[in-house]
């Protein structure tokens, strides 16, 4: 059953979108530029705009559909939707605000609990507060939380991370990823930035002039020229799944394994994250432009990561070339024209990719 299916339609001035998306569970991001119809789509869902045509399914409930004339209110549709920019009521407290969410919630009927909900997103000390003595990232959680009250099927969150540094993007994340899995609410994130969305989720909806044009994870579109083209303009990365091996004191290094990697790989132990305890599983990005090849292994050398691979795609988008490198997952790697004829590189190629210890970051 799919948590969400919807097909809409709606022109506004020049612009159109006709877009159907549907998903199961989990946490999906949906992509696009500036002026794709990112925005318009949740307000469709949501039901802050009416679609000129089209139908909005949660599970199997019909909240929306032209030609039956069915238009439920926002306010019973049980969608959650948090704000590009929080939007607390100003003169209300924390508790005030996230009280408000639960007025049209029957009794009984209450998904998640107050006092659950306070605990989990660490609100306890702000609950008497006023939105302006919040930091952006406070006020983010409250608005996540107000959300979450309204015992939401499915959550909406538009450009989450947009007013938050990336201190803040940091402790946001787990929060949200926590939430899904605990109490398994589907989630739509939207965002321009592909990073950010990337640390949460690798399945995308790629938008374009009003129209899904990629649906898959990451890797999978990537390898599709016409969306690399897209994603490269929210900024490439590597978002890579590692189990916490152990820490060694000594040469202040973390070592890192992925299950399919034959390697063992290094990372400057930054900080004593909670994240990063032993036998816990990290996501770590790595730039492609952090990332070298090289024909052979390198002895004697600084960079101590070396993995041994096989190219599986060239990708040559005008002056900027990308070699997609199979080391056991996949890792995008940036290089120079230059580089590509001389080193003679080609699909099926044995290489090395060789990243720094450093170059490998938290997302959270
Ligand atoms: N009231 C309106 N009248 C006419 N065109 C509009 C109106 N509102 C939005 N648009 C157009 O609709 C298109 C989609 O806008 P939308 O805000 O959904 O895009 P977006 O992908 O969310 O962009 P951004 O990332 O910049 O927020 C844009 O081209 C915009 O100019």
């Amino acid at each position: 059953m799919h948590a969400l299916s919807a097909h809409l339609k709606r022109s506004k001035g020049d612009f159109t979108l006709d877009i159907k998306v549907d998903f199961i569970q989990g946490i999906t991001g949906v992509f696009g530029p500036s002026g794709a119809g990112k925005t318009t789509l949740m307000h469709l869902l949501v039901g802050l705009e009416n679609p000129d045509q089209g139908y909005v399914k949660i599970e199997e409930t019909i909240l929306v559909d032209t030609f039956k004339n069915i238009c439920e209110p926002t306010r019973n549709r049980k969608i959650g939707y948090v704000f590009q920019e929080g939007r607390l009521f100003p003169h209300m407290s924390v508790r005030k605000n996230l009280l408000f969410a639960t007025k049209y919630i029957p009794k009984g009927q209450q998904v998640i609990e107050f006092e659950e909900l306070v605990n989990l997103l660490e609100l306890n000390n702000l609950l008497e507060k006023r939105p302006k003595q919040l930091s952006g990232g406070e006020k983010q959680r409250v608005a996540i939380g107000r959300a979450l009250l309204s015992s939401p099927k499915l959550l909406l969150m538009d450009e989450p991370f947009s007013s938050l540094d990336v201190k803040l993007r940091r402790q946001i994340i787990p929060y949200l990823i926590k939430i899904n899995r605990k109490f398994n609410i589907p989630m739509l994130v939207v965002s321009h930035d592909l990073p950010d969305l990337l640390s949460l989720t690798r399945e995308l909806f790629l938008l374009k002039k009003g129209r899904v044009v990629g649906h898959g994870t990451y890797l999978d579109l990537l390898e599709q020229e016409n969306m690399f083209e897209l994603m490269r303009g929210g900024g490439l990365m590597n978002v890579i799944p590692f189990k916490v091996e152990k820490h060694d004191k000594k040469d202040g290094l973390t070592i890192l394994s992925n299950k399919s990697a034959s390697e063992t790989i290094s990372m400057e132990r930054e900080m004593e994250l909670d994240c990063c305890q032993i036998g816990d599983y990290v996501n770590l990005s790595l730039r492609p432009e952090d990332i070298a090849l090289s024909l052979e292994k390198i002895l004697n050398i600084s960079i101590r990561n070396q993995l041994p691979g096989t190219i599986v795609k060239i990708i040559q988008q005008d002056s900027r070339n990308y070699c997609l490198v199979d080391v056991g997952f996949k890792l995008l790697v940036s290089i120079t024209h230059a580089s590509l004829l001389k080193m003679e590189l080609a699909e099926n190629k044995k290489v090395w990719c060789l990243f720094k210890s450093m170059a490998l970051q938290t997302n959270f």
